[in-house]
């Protein structure tokens, strides 16, 4: 029985100057994508929330066949389907419940979800995502065993230790979390105190937090759920720091889940938002684990306690860089959520009149309020797209790095930091944006926005705070400005700080060109990162040390890894509408979102804008 659309959003849609399903295709990734993006938690929906007939399970089946190459095991699944204990339950809110049967709640979904992913044999990471997005739409109890736990093994394990690990982890006979963060440092790694000391008898590493501030505080999963941890800590052996290492580390018993002896673990209490992860603390009290739990990719400790040097020590760091690109490629799908909740009600919604006596018109017919959702929806398709041709340059430097060849690192490090930063901070301000143009009824967690901010927030802060990213970025920025000054040649990304130019051709009067948009971004990131290196070296010039002079210019490196993003973003959404193979009535459409996205960027950073002319 098909549902009954308002009539109000069924115009809106009727309206359309282009076919909604070229841009959904694009987006997901092409028509079988989005068939398996929309049929995985339909099909699985079906079969939870519904009486599951003989009818319907033919019909399924006779649906399914069309696909049989795809679906015959998940046809012949059904029967023994873990949704049984569903159908009696259903799904419940967790708006109104406890913080501790919110959690509950959350973990009964994922575990069946879980279930299903490993019936469903679904290998893809995408479709793992919406299916347990559908399900677990809060925060995910699992989260951190998903994406941290796997990828440090994957990136930081020996071929041996991926061997043995990863499949525990597949089939969930160990749940993890990444514990790195203490209670005492979240930003600065070299700060962080929990002590792995070698015992060379024993063959052995002693875990140790020695002091309040070095528990572990923070790690999702940590506070219930996970019974291991990949833990980083100072590493010590033959009496010298050798600065932070991972170890795998069982917490909890396998069997009874009770914390292992010298382990105290439990939860750090309630939150913003995020409600239904269970972050916690973590203190070891000299907790011995065997040499071979050192994750040792990288860098090793023989059995005589000597240390193998990575031969780069920034490697340990590339799991915080791989869970940088899932968050920026989810801000804008996280903004894209809310700004379609937003759209649609402002379809729906009718007050007051426009023209007196005219009747209340829908929302969407005021001007500002067209101003805060296209906006929105601009910077939604922004950032997706930046976040794809981020991920593409991603691949190919990691494909390198995965060859030895690590001269793109800085790069990758400089690029995720500010996009991360860039994203999320945009997402943050979009979202609550959204809240408030949909009135009291945004306030309400029924719209569903309200957590998106609150779950999704905390972004800024998690995976690198942000201010801190925007200057870790800064860092590469400066160096290629000092070498710009000095005619060395610069990695292509940076190309552009020896190359703009402002050669705008548009005049006011004239419809923007969009190189010359391309071009303003370029110049405006141009100058802004030289302005933050003449600020830097004015500060060594009045005699500031080098860390001195740094944090003197701070705030103008920040805004310029913000500058630099923001072109990088202009650039990838203008170069890929264009290039995307759209037909004209789409292609013109999408050209005249990137147009309003840039020209409301350049409103909100006028100062920038004016200031380079
Ligand atoms: C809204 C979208 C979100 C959706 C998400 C969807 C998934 C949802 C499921 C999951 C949800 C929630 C889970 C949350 C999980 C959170 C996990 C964490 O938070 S883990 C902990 C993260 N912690 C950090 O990121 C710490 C940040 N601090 C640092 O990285 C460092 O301390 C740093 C870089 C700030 C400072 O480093 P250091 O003090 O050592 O010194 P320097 O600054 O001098 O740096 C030295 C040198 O190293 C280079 N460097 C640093 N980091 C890296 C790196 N990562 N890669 C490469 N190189 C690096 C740096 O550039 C310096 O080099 P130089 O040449 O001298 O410039
Ligand atoms: C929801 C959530 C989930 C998390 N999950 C995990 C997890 O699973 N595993 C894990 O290990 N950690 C996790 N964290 C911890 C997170 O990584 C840290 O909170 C984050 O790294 C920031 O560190 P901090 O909290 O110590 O803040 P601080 O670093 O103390 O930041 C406080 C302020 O100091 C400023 N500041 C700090 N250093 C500098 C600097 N060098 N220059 C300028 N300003 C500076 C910051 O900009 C910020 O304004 C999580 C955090 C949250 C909120």
């Amino acid at each position: 029985m098909g549902k009954s659309v308002n009539p109000d959003l069924a115009k809106a849609r009727s309206q359309a100057t282009f076919d909604p399903a070229n841009l959904t295709n694009y987006l997901y990734g092409g028509p079988e994508k989005l068939r398996r993006k929309r049929y995985l938690p339909a099909f699985v929906f079906k079969e939870l929330c519904t009486e599951m007939s003989l009818t319907d399970l033919c019909l399924i089946f006779l649906g399914l066949l069309t696909h049989v190459s795809d679906y015959l095991g998940l046809t012949l699944s059904i029967e023994n389907m873990a949704a049984k204990e569903y159908k009696e339950e259903g799904f419940k809110s967790t708006d109104d419940m406890s913080r501790e049967e919110a959690y509950e709640e959350s973990m009964r979904r994922a575990v069946y979800t879980n279930k299903r992913v490993l019936q469903l044999n679904l290998q893809d990471q995408e479709e793992q995502y919406y299916f347990r997005e559908i399900f677990v739409p809060g925060a995910n109890p699992f989260a951190l065993h998903y994406v941290m736990f796997k990828d440090a093994i994957n990136t930081q394990g020996t071929e041996d230790q991926i061997q043995k690990w990863l499949p525990l982890a597949e089939t969930y006979a160990v749940t993890g979390t990444y514990a790195q963060t203490e209670l005492g440092h979240g930003t600065f790694l070299r700060g962080l105190e929990t002590t792995a000391e070698y015992d060379v008898q024993r063959e052995e590493f002693i875990l140790n937090t020695p002091t309040i501030t070095s528990s572990k505080f923070w790690p999702g999963a940590l506070g219930k759920t996970a019974n291991v941890a990949i833990l980083n800590a100072k590493l010590i052996t033959k009496g010298r720091n050798c600065g932070m290492q991972s170890f795998w580390v069982p917490l909890r018993h396998l069997e009874t889940h009770q914390p292992l002896p010298g382990i105290t673990v439990g939860d750090i209490g309630p939150k913003f938002g995020y409600h239904t992860s269970d972050n916690g603390f973590l203190q070891l009290n000299r907790v011995r684990i065997p040499r071979e739990n050192m994750l040792m990719r990288y860098s090793k400790v023989l059995q005589d306690g000597t240390f193998v040097p990575p031969e780069n020590d920034r490697l340990v760091y590339v799991p915080m860089t791989q869970f940088r690109f899932v968050v920026i490629g989810r801000s804008g799908w996280t903004l894209a959520k809310a700004v379609t909740v937003a759209t649609r009600y402002s379809a729906v919604r009718r007050q007051s009149e426009i023209t007196p006596g005219g009747g209340e018109v829908q929302i969407l017919d005021f001007q500002t309020q067209q101003h805060k959702l296209f906006t929105q929806i601009a910077s939604a398709y922004a950032m997706i797209i930046a976040a794809k041709a981020a991920k593409d340059l991603y691949d190919s430097a990691f494909s390198k790095m995965e060859k030895g060849n690590l001269e793109d690192l800085p790069m990758l490090h400089a690029l995720t930091s500010s996009m991360k930063a860039f994203n999320t901070w945009e997402m943050a301000t979009g979202v609550e944006q959204c809240r408030m143009a949909c009135g009291g009824h945004g306030y309400l967690l029924a719209s569903g926005i309200p957590q998106m901010y609150t779950d999704m927030v905390s972004a800024c802060t998690y995976e690198g705070e942000n201010t801190v990213m925007c200057l870790q970025a800064a860092r590469f920025l400066n160096k290629c400005q000092e070498a710009a000054n000095k005619g060395e040649r610069l990695p292509q990304l940076t190309r552009f700080l020896q190359t703009s130019r402002l050669n705008i051709s548009s005049s006011l009067d004239q419809d923007v060109d969009l190189n010359d948009i391309i071009a303003a971004y370029e110049f405006r990131a141009a100058t802004v990162i030289s302005e933050a290196n003449a600020r830097l070296n004015a500060g060594l010039a009045m005699g500031k040390s080098q860390s001195e002079a740094w944090n003197y210019a701070s705030q103008l490196l920040v805004k310029a890894a913000l500058a630099f993003s923001h072109w990088f973003t202009v650039r990838a959404l203008i170069e890929n509408m264009r290039g995307a193979g759209f037909d004209n009535s789409t292609e013109t459409l999408l050209l005249q979102l990137a147009k309003l996205y840039a020209l409301d960027g350049m409103l909100r950073y006028s100062g920038d804008f004016r200031k380079v002319g």
